[in-house]
């Protein structure tokens, strides 16, 4: 069953500032997802990778197109649910993460992981316990747990990011870049959750510029070019 169907969406900006300059991020994007696919959007800077996730998210509004999500709750058109509906998929169902880490200051780093899970579990201990656990696994080490992750390396921030998108086992997720600034062992930590999420019924989509990290992950291939598709490849391993 497809969890996504994406037609004809197309963004532009009018840089008002620049006399109005119009910037053509994407066009005519066609695609669709099946629920538990993880798929990986390659490209060159700039080719509209971010520009199409955020359109997924609702961060940007599509110009025109159609972007269908299967909720749980059934279909929705992500371009044109009201803010309620966005908002209330975003708390239940999609997550996502984006390359660098925003926090609240002086929010200790387990409970800016734990963050999502607290929307749904109510033993706040369990939660912190999974938090831990998270951390545990990802090499984070045990003296930063209750320190303030705006003071923390680009790979420790970066662990924090990923653990805190994935804590609450979102239905749809949508990562960028998640293993960029990690070393070789914990990219392969990071990869095996995602990986277990994806077993779990999660479906992903996954901006990467790392070959080893979108071998391991995907399941099809999405190439952009100046922000439009310019082909679709099933992953050698399927
Ligand atoms: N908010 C915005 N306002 C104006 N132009 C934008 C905006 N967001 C993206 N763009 C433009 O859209 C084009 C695609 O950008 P986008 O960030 O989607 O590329 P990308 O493939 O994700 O690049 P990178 O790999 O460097 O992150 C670029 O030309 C960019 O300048």
């Amino acid at each position: 069953m497809n969890i996504l169907e994406v037609t004809h969406l197309s963004k532009e900006f009018n840089l008002h500032i620049l006399n109005n300059k119009r910037i053509e991020s994407l066009k005519d994007i066609n695609f669709t997802m099946k629920e538990g696919e993880i798929i990986g959007l390659t490209g060159k800077s700039g080719s509209g990778k971010s520009s199409l996730m955020k359109c997924l998210y609702r961060t940007y509004l599509a110009s025109t197109g159609e972007i269908i999500y299967l909720s749980k709750n059934g279909a929705v058109d992500l371009v044109k649910a009201d803010d309620h509906r966005i908002i209330d998929l975003r708390k239940n169902e999609i997550t996502y993460c984006s390359q660098f880490l925003s926090v609240i200051p002086r929010v200790a780093a387990i409970d800016v992981v734990c963050e999502n899970l607290f929307r749904v579990e109510k033993d706040k201990d369990f939660a912190r316990s999974q938090s831990k656990n998270m951390l545990e696994q990802l090499g984070l080490p045990y003296d930063l747990w209750d320190a303030f992750p705006v003071t923390f390396s680009g790979g420790e921030q970066q662990r924090i990011n990923v653990a805190r998108a994935i804590i609450a086992k979102p239905r749809f997720l949508l990562i960028d870049e998640p293993t960029a600034s990690l070393d070789a062992k914990t990219k392969d930590v990071v990869v095996d959750m995602i990986l277990r999420l994806k077993a779990e019924g999660t479906s992903v989509l996954v901006i990467s510029h790392d070959e080893y990290t979108l071998d391991r992950l995907c399941d099809r291939r999405i190439d952009l070019k100046f922000g439009e598709i310019i082909s679709e490849e099933m992953a050698t391993n399927q």
